[in-house]
This record gives structure tokens, C-alpha cells and sequence, in this order.
């Protein structure tokens, strides 16, 4: 993400260069850049984009800034959150568009319809490919009903509850290493850095057993996922036309490529000794990690080791930014307001002083679950969601046609902030949601992972994260890992929370953040 913003200022630097300096012998080049750019701006005015996004040019809706492709899509990156507070403010109960054509915002009165939608009609996963633009290295292997989220959802998720005692095996032996903070002074980690550090331990902890504590192969899970992310960022200002050519010269996409190399080089001699040993040792048990579910799965269906491991790969996409990301945002919300961290300790320490770190101790963490929640709803990954694209053209209640190609998302951040959704909304309320599940027979509703129309981080109905439940265990995992173990703060006891930049919809927690850490003087007491 730092990658984009210093390379989009080189951009910018070298263009002006260009511009100055008419009589150098680089006269030639600068004719050259000229006519790309012009015939860019020809390319995007207003012209349909096969065969990608091209539905949205079929509705009628406001646009919200700039019409023209390129202008628009540069406006939109520079200044997304601006545009879709304008656009919600204007239209909430209608459609709207941003980044010129390329997104129609659908208000919430249609969610549920929308939900319902099978793959074949309105589909995620085209919406995915069509973010990563031909970086064949990730999309190959997206598809609906792809391998790697049926696995997700019928073999890793009914397993978290096996790989709790795991997981946490590797965080009381490597949160002392990753914070090397000591009791008398306190010690500054750069919180993104910290996070990224423990959500991939955790991650492949569950994902290949083999490699959970090698370290080539976490950095290796990294760059994939990193790089495949800046890639997306970048080609989003491009007019479709030319982004194969442009995606080809990035250095993400060689970043992508050669991590996944290199996974492959790691882990198909793991896949053929499993096998082996399948075959050979009838004494042999299968791991029970997401590696091999993808192994199980993929017979039926053909795959190759190579595919496999890019399953395996890609969804890293999901699990680790997002999941990064999310810690961060609970730590500085933690650090901004200290008073609930005794109350979340406590509860902590109640459900862990039973049976240790379990399924049903997360479960019981309600509190903390409500924390996290409140967190997302204020600094959420993206300020839209809902992410699809419309395969046949869709009749709504109201008669309102949605054409096939139209990419669609929903203003999710403005409607998790409504006042007539949400009483207080600019308000951090940490047990908003733990309060909420008081009410009689709404016990489990509210959790960080249920989804609802003013809850829609994750999606809702079809349209939705399948890892959201490894993402609440390994969160709660950490967290309260951190706060039974450290006294955590600010510089200077600041409470002041860093604000969030952004890349079009994207939200970024302060990169050069630190949180600085003491050990409690009742940290033996508490290790679980
Ligand atoms: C806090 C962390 C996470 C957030 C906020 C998040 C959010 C999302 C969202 C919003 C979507 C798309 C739905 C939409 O656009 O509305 C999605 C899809 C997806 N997520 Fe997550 N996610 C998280 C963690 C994870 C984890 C831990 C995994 C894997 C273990 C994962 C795997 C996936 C996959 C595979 C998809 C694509 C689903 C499909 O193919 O149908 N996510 N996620």
C-alpha cells in the first residue's frame, strides 16, 4: 500500500519532468507518453468496456464527480470517502454511481432480494476476478462455487474449534518473541507489523502444519498477498482496454507470480510425502489443516498439485490484509479508550479460568465480540460492499432492471453510521452490541460475525465472507493474548487514534503507528 502512494508521486514527479523538458533528446519519449495518455483519454471518455465492467453504462443513475472514465476513477481513488458520503447523502434510497461508471451503488431496500441471488445471476466471485484484472497467478483458480470457499465453509470452519489449542500453542510461544517488551520500560512495535506477524503465524498454523513456524514461508504468504493486493489498487485507475498490457509491466504482478513460484517449490513435495504416506502407512493420520482439505476436495474434481497450492495461496487474499488490518483498528481503538480494557480482561479471564482457550471460551468472550464489532463498524476494511456483478439481467421488486455486466456494491460504512439505523453512530460504544444481545431472544444476534442490513462488512446472504469465523477466533485469540500478557498505550499516553488514509473505497489504519507495551505484573498469572 506505501508502494502505490511513493510510486504514484514518481508518477506524478516524472511527468512533470516530462512536460519541461521539450528540447532534451528525450523529446521522443515525451511524444510517445503524450500520445499513450491522449489516446487513454480517448479510450475512457465515456466509451463501453468489454468485455469487463460495461452493464453500469446500460443504468441510468446520478454520478458523483467526473463522468469521463479515467477523470473519474482518479477522482474517486484520490478522494473515495468524500464522494460516497456526497452520494449517500443525495441518494440513499436510490442508485448512484462512483468512479465514473464503474460502480453503481444499490441502496439497502434491495438487499434482501439481491441476497438471495444464486452465483448464476449476480456473482461475487466475477466481481473478484474482474478487481485482480487478468493476474492470472490469483484468478485462475476464482470461480462461484470455487474449491477453495466450499472447503472454507464445510471443512475448515466446523474444524476451528480442533485448532484453538494450536494456534494458541504458537502465540504463548511467540508473543514474547514478537513483543520483547519487559516490565520496567515501555517498548514501541509498529502495530500493522505486529498484527501481520501474528494473523500469519495463526493462519498457517491452520493451513499447513508443516510450515506454521517457518518463517521463509509466512514471508513467502506476504508478498502473495501484499502484491496482489497493490496490483489490484494500482490497474483500478486504468482504462480495461489497456490494463492487460499495464498489469504485464507492473512489478506486483512479477511480486505475485514468483511468491507463488515459490509456495510451489515449499509445498508440493509436502503434498506428494502426504500422499506417500497415505498410501503406504495405514498407521498414518491426515493433518487436519486446510492444506489438506484442499488435497481431499480436489480429487474429485481433478486438481493438480500446482492448483492446489494455488488455492491455497489465494486464499490468503482473504484471510490475511483484512484480518491485519482489523487487529490494528481493535488495538488503537483499545489505546484511544483504555477503560474497556479491565472489563475485557476480566471477561477473559472468567471464560479461560474454565477450560483454557477453547471453541465455546471465544464463544463466551461477548464483550470483546461486541468490541470488535464496533471497531469495524468505525473503521471498517472498505467504505463499500456487497461486491457483485450482475450475470443475467435481474428484475427487482419495484420493476427496476439491473443489465447484465452492471457491477454493483452497497454503501456499507454510510449505513452502518445512519442516525435512523443506528442511535449515536459517530459514537464509539464498545458494548453497543454486547447491550443489544440482551434483549429478549436476540441473545445471538449481534456477534461480529452475524451479518444483517446494517451490519454488512462481511457481506450478507450469498454475498458474503466465508472466513469470517476464522477471522473472529484468530482476532479474539490475539487480543485478549495481548491484553492478559501487556499494559498497552500510545506514546505519551495519547488518546488521540490516528486517522485512517484511503485508496478509493479502502480504508488504511496510520502505517507508522506504534503501540507501546509493558509486561503486567500479573502476566504469569494469566497465561493460558
Ligand atoms: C476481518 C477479516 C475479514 C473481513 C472484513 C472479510 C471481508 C470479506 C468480504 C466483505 C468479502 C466479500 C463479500 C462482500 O464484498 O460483501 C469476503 C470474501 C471472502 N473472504 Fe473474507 N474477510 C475477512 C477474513 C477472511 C478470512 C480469515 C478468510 C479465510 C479463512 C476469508 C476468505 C474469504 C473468501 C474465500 C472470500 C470469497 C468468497 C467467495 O468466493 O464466495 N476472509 N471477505
Amino acid at each position: 500500500m506505501e508502494f502505490v502512494t511513493s510510486n504514484t508521486s514518481q508518477v506524478l514527479g516524472d511527468a512533470t519532468l516530462i512536460q519541461t523538458s521539450t528540447h532534451s533528446p528525450t523529446s521522443t519519449v515525451t511524444a510517445l507518453v503524450g500520445f499513450l495518455v491522449f489516446s487513454w483519454y480517448l479510450l475512457s471518455r465515456g466509451s463501453k468496456n468489454r468485455p469487463n465492467i460495461y452493464g453500469n453504462y446500460d443504468f441510468d443513475a446520478p454520478i458523483i464527480g467526473y463522468q469521463n472514465g479515467i477523470l473519474g476513477r482518479w477522482q474517486f481513488f484520490r478522494n473515495g470517502p468524500a464522494m460516497i458520503r456526497e452520494g449517500y447523502a443525495k441518494y440513499k434510497d436510490n442508485f448512484f454511481k462512483v468512479s465514473g461508471n464503474d460502480l453503481l451503488i444499490v441502496p439497502n431496500k434491495y438487499l434482501q432480494e439481491l441476497a438471495s441471488m444464486p452465483p448464476e445471476k449476480l456473482s461475487l466471485n466475477t466481481a473478484i476476478v474482474d478487481a485482480f484484472q487478468r493476474l492470472h497467478s490469483i484468478t485462475a483458480v476464482i470461480t462461484d462455487h470455487s474449491l477453495q470457499t466450499r472447503m472454507i465453509n464445510t471443512r475448515l470452519t466446523p474444524k476451528l474449534g480442533h485448532h484453538v489449542p494450536l494456534v494458541q500453542d504458537q502465540i504463548r510461544k511467540y508473543l514474547p518473541k514478537d513483543v520483547p517488551a519487559t516490565e520496567n520500560d515501555w517498548t514501541s512495535i509498529n502495530a500493522l507489523d505486529l498484527a501481520r506477524q501474528l494473523v500469519h503465524r495463526g493462519v498457517a498454523t491452520q493451513f499447513v502444519t508443516e510450515l506454521a513456524e517457518d518463517d521463509e514461508y509466512l514471508s513467502t504468504a506476504v508478498k502473495y498477498s501484499e502484491n496482489g493486493f497493490k496490483h489490484n489498487f494500482l490497474l483500478r485507475v486504468f482504462p480495461d482496454r489497456i490494463k492487460p498490457a499495464v498489469a504485464f509491466f507492473l512489478p506486483t504482478s512479477w511480486g505475485v507470480d514468483s511468491a507463488l513460484r515459490k509456495a510451489k517449490r515449499m509445498i508440493i513435495p509436502l503434498i506428494r510425502e502426504r500422499r506417500r504416506r497415505e498410501k503406504e502407512d495405514p498407521s498414518y493420520e491426515k493433518p487436519e489443516d486446510f492444506l489438506q482439505f484442499l488435497m481431499d476436495g480436489g480429487v474429485e474434481i481433478n486438481d493438480d498439485d500446482e492448483t492446489t497450492v494455488q488455492r491455497l495461496m489465494v486464499t490468503y487474499l482473504g484471510s490475511g490484509p483484512s484480518t491485519i488490518i482489523a487487529v490494528a483498528q481493535v488495538l488503537f481503538d483499545l489505546c484511544v479508550h483504555p477503560e474497556y480494557v479491565e472489563p475485557l480482561r476480566q471477561e477473559a479471564l472468567q471464560v479461560l479460568r474454565k477450560n483454557g482457550y477453547t471453541k465455546q471460551a471465544l464463544y463466551e468472550m461477548k464483550q470483546m465480540d461486541s468490541f470488535m464489532r464496533e471497531s469495524q463498524r468505525l473503521s471498517p476494511p472498505t467504505l463499500l460492499g456487497f461486491n457483485a456483478i450482475v450475470r443475467t439481467p435481474v428484475t427487482l421488486h419495484d420493476g427496476v432492471i439491473l443489465p447484465e455486466g452492471a457491477h454493483i456494491q452497497m454503501a456499507t460504512y454510510a449505513i452502518g453510521t445512519d442516525p435512523n439505523r443506528v442511535p449515536e453512530p459517530e459514537k464509539f460504544d464498545g458494548l453497543r452490541q454486547f447491550n443489544n444481545r440482551k434483549r429478549e431472544g436476540e441473545s445471538n444476534w449481534h456477534q461480529f460475525t452475524t451479518t444483517s442490513e446494517n451490519n454488512l462488512h462481511f457481506g450478507h446472504g450469498k454475498i458474503v465472507c466465508p472466513g469470517r469465523f476464522f477471522a473472529d477466533h484468530s482476532m479474539k485469540m490475539i487480543v485478549t493474548n495481548i491484553l492478559l500478557r501487556y499494559h498497552i498505550r500510545f506514546a505519551n499516553d495519547s488518546r488521540v487514534r490516528p486517522s485512517n488514509s484511503s485508496m478509493y473505497d479502502v480504508l488504511i489504519p496510520d502505517l507508522g503507528t506504534c503501540v507501546e507495551f509493558k509486561v503486567r505484573e500479573d502476566a504469569a498469572e494469566c497465561a493460558f
